[in-house]
């Protein structure tokens, strides 16, 4: 019996998410899209989509699709995740996702919870920091693709949402128990369907868990997945580790990848992607980074693959091309690096950026991963199936990890 399906707005928060389920004990399996046919082994099936950014239109109809597949296997529980940060578009896709959640499963209402506070993500009075800064003046103000410029909870979500939007605030989290049922009972009575959690720990992210257990809806960050009661000591288990050198691919500036990349740099052999060529001539982009790539390689070398420097890059980038040309195409020229090394025998991947693991992943065409060993909070390790062989990839989200995670990440294996 499938306890948890989960639907996660992208790849990076999909085999976070699953990180922290399994370390809760629960054997967890990611699918690439909608799981096709039965999945056997597991109490939480991660379903990995890609729909942070497209129209919401887009995201509903594929987060329904997800649901269905879900609730075929059998799944009565259920958790949209997306990310930690809030990251959406002014049109969404958050809020649209929970309200056609909310009626697929007829949840009477659900909580919002991006906190994961292991990874320095809080909520105090509805307002998101990351680290010590209000997420308005963090590194998300300047994301190239979702820009955060509102730390408001309530704000953001009430302009995406159809539907009241409530708040659970710290001082009744720490009251404890009846106080927050009572809290949540009166909001839910005014009318709201959506109710903002505040955590500043993981004790509160405990309150939060027991005080929704019931709930057939949960959304939010990977946080909350800690806070579940364990089920077992953990289910961790060994994947198969795949042999030969790493290929790093950075698609993110995220304040976190940009500092792993330049330590990275100083430490391995690197090579960008130049923006301009990508857009202007991606054949040769491509044919030029393998054909470099590949005499590193065959030395036993680890090699790192980026695409920009520092955030000025990417600026120009934008304003040069505009910003969904020059990240598409950034993106699909690091997908066909990814398919081209594997097909050169690459196997072992550290892939950073959400949207840009979306399209490395599908360009591998992997259908299944299976949860190994983290190399930082919310960043497994991962095994997956391509034409018969293994291969081993680490999805990681632009701002997790210290700035070694990339010479690091084969430690951890
Ligand atoms: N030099 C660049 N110029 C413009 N866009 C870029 C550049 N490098 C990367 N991008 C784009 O920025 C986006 C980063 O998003 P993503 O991969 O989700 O990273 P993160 O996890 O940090 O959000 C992608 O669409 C990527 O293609
Ligand atoms: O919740 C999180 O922070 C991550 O799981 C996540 O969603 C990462 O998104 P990206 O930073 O776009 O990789």
């Amino acid at each position: 019996m499938i306890e948890l399906g989960c639907i996660a707005d992208d790849f990076t928060g999909a085999t976070d998410l699953a990180g922290n389920l399994v370390a809760t004990g629960r054997r967890t399996v990611v699918t690439v899209g909608p799981p096709r046919g039965p999945v056997t082994d597991a109490d939480a099936v991660v379903v990995a989509l890609k729909t942070r950014t497209v129209a919401a239109d887009l995201a509903v109809a594929a987060a329904l699709d997800a649901h269905r597949a879900l609730a075929r296997l059998g799944c009565t529980r259920y958790w949209f995740k997306y990310c930690s940060t809030f990251d959406s578009t002014p049109l969404g896709n958050i809020g649209p996702v929970i309200d056609a959640l909310l009626t697929a499963t007829g949840a009477p209402w659900t909580i919002a919870c991006p906190a994961f506070p292991a990874a320095g993500r809080t909520v105090y009075q509805g307002h998101l920091f990351v680290g010590d800064r209000l997420l308005a003046e963090s590194g998300m103000r300047h994301h190239p693709l979702t820009p955060m410029t509102d730390s408001d909870l309530m704000r953001v979500l009430g302009a995406q949402t159809a539907h009241p939007v409530g708040l659970l605030p710290h001082a009744i989290l720490r009251a404890g128990g009846r106080a927050v049922s009572d809290h949540l009972d009166r909001l839910t009575a005014q009318g709201a369907r959506i109710v903002v959690t505040d955590a500043l720990g993981d004790e509160d992210l405990t309150a939060v868990e027991r005080a929704t257990h019931h709930l057939p809806l949960v959304t939010g960050g990977s946080g909350l997945a800690l806070a579940l009661p364990a089920r077992r000591e953990s289910a961790a288990t060994d994947i198969e580790v795949a042999p030969g050198p790493t290929a790093v691919l950075a698609g993110s500036v995220s304040d976190a990848t940009l500092a792993q990349t330049a330590h990275a740099r100083a430490r391995m052999p690197h090579r960008k992607l130049d923006p301009a060529a990508v857009v202007a001539s991606p054949d040769a982009a491509v044919a030029d980074v393998l054909a470099w790539a590949r005499t590193h390689l065959d030395a036993g070398r680890n090699v790192l693959i980026h695409s920009a420097g520092d955030r000025a890059e990417v600026d120009r980038a934008q304003e040069a091309f505009g910003r969904d040309r020059v990240g598409e195409a950034t993106e699909r020229a690091l997908a066909r690096c990814a398919s081209g090394l594997a097909d050169a025998g690459v196997r072992r991947f550290v892939v950073a950026g959400g949207e840009t693991s979306g399209a490395v992943v599908d360009a591998l065409a992997v259908r299944t991963l299976r949860i190994g060993p983290a190399i930082a909070a919310g960043v497994p390790w991962t095994a997956a199936q391509r034409r018969g062989t293994t291969l081993n990839l680490a999805l990681k989200s632009g701002n997790f990890g210290e700035k070694d995670l990339f010479t690091r990440a084969e430690d951890h294996l």
